[in-house]
């Protein structure tokens, strides 16, 4: 039993994926609505949850007669991180565990030290314990592989992230591919992302920055489904999986500095 939370994560989303057949107990029922904020909600994440009020600040004309929001994503980030930290707290009492999310961080670069200062302040905001591991800049990439290869093997870590860049000694494909992707919680496993990017397949982790935008829509009251999109940059931690995602919903075409943006379409 590699890892406790993920494997009752996975066998739980599939009930919730598949609701009208199972037959859960209270106890497994509420663990699936625990988990179903922590997983990549593929299936209903086009549904609409319906606006909250607080969600669009302003409303703004624009020269051409076409209105544009301005949606308050800091009144939403703090209503889901009340949900998440109302669901570990379920999830404490009926598995007696709490997520266990580890965070390795190569080198002394200030802006990836902000990052994950506001990661680790986030997760102990909602209940998740923390384990930071660091590296100086000139350690090798056996040394960064071998602290990996520790994490994918203890049952307390759920989740991993290697904070990224790292320095251009340490090759980033090997050690993104080397995380298990079971705890791949960054969605940068090419076993995640190429099933984000293939019809009818589901990834276990979908990158945070993409489903935050997704979710910041459809807590709006935005319909997805169907609408048209462009998405500027495609980046493979922001702009590919963004758009890859409204590729789901028929929607949304992907545009980078490169070529003639202006010729770039968009489909429904
Ligand atoms: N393992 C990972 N490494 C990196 C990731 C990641 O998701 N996982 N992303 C970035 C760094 N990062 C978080 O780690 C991050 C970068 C930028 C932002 C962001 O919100 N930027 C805003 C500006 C915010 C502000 O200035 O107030 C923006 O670009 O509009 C969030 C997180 C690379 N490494």
């Amino acid at each position: 039993m590699r890892c406790l939370w993920a494997a009752s994560w996975r066998s739980l989303r599939r009930k919730t994926l598949h609701s009208s057949t199972s037959s859960s107990s209270p106890s497994s029922s509420s663990l699936s609505s625990n988990l179903k904020l922590l997983g990549p909600n593929l299936p209903d994440v086009w549904m609409v949850p319906g606006p909250s009020s607080s969600a669009f600040r302003s409303q703004s004309s624009a020269a051409n007669g076409q209105t544009a929001n301005v949606i308050n994503g800091k009144s939403i980030a703090r209503a889901i991180r009340a949900e998440i930290a109302n669901e570990i707290c379920r999830m404490k009492e009926t598995i007696v565990k709490s997520p266990g999310l580890a965070i390795v961080l190569v080198g002394g670069r200030r802006d990836s030290r902000t990052f994950i200062r506001v990661k680790l302040k986030a997760c102990e905001e909602v209940g998740i314990t923390t384990y930071v591991e660091e590296f100086p800049e000139e350690c090798t990439e056996d040394e960064v592989l071998r602290v990996v290869s520790r994490l994918n093997n203890n049952p307390s870590v759920n989740g991993i992230i290697v904070q990224l860049p790292l320095p251009q000694h340490v090759d980033e494909e090997r050690i993104v591919n080397f995380v298990s992707p079971e705890k791949d919680v960054d969605g940068f496993h090419p076993l995640n992302m190429g099933n984000l990017a293939m019809k009818g397949r589901e990834p276990l982790f979908i990158p945070c920055a993409p489903k935050g935008c997704i979710e910041l829509l459809l807590r709006s009251g935005v319909e997805i489904m169907g609408k048209r999109a462009v998405v500027v940059g495609r980046s493979k931690i922001v702009g590919l999986p963004t758009s890859l995602l409204l590729q789901l919903a028929k929607t949304g075409s992907c545009c980078s500095g490169y070529g003639d943006q202006s010729s770039s379409g968009s489909w429904r």
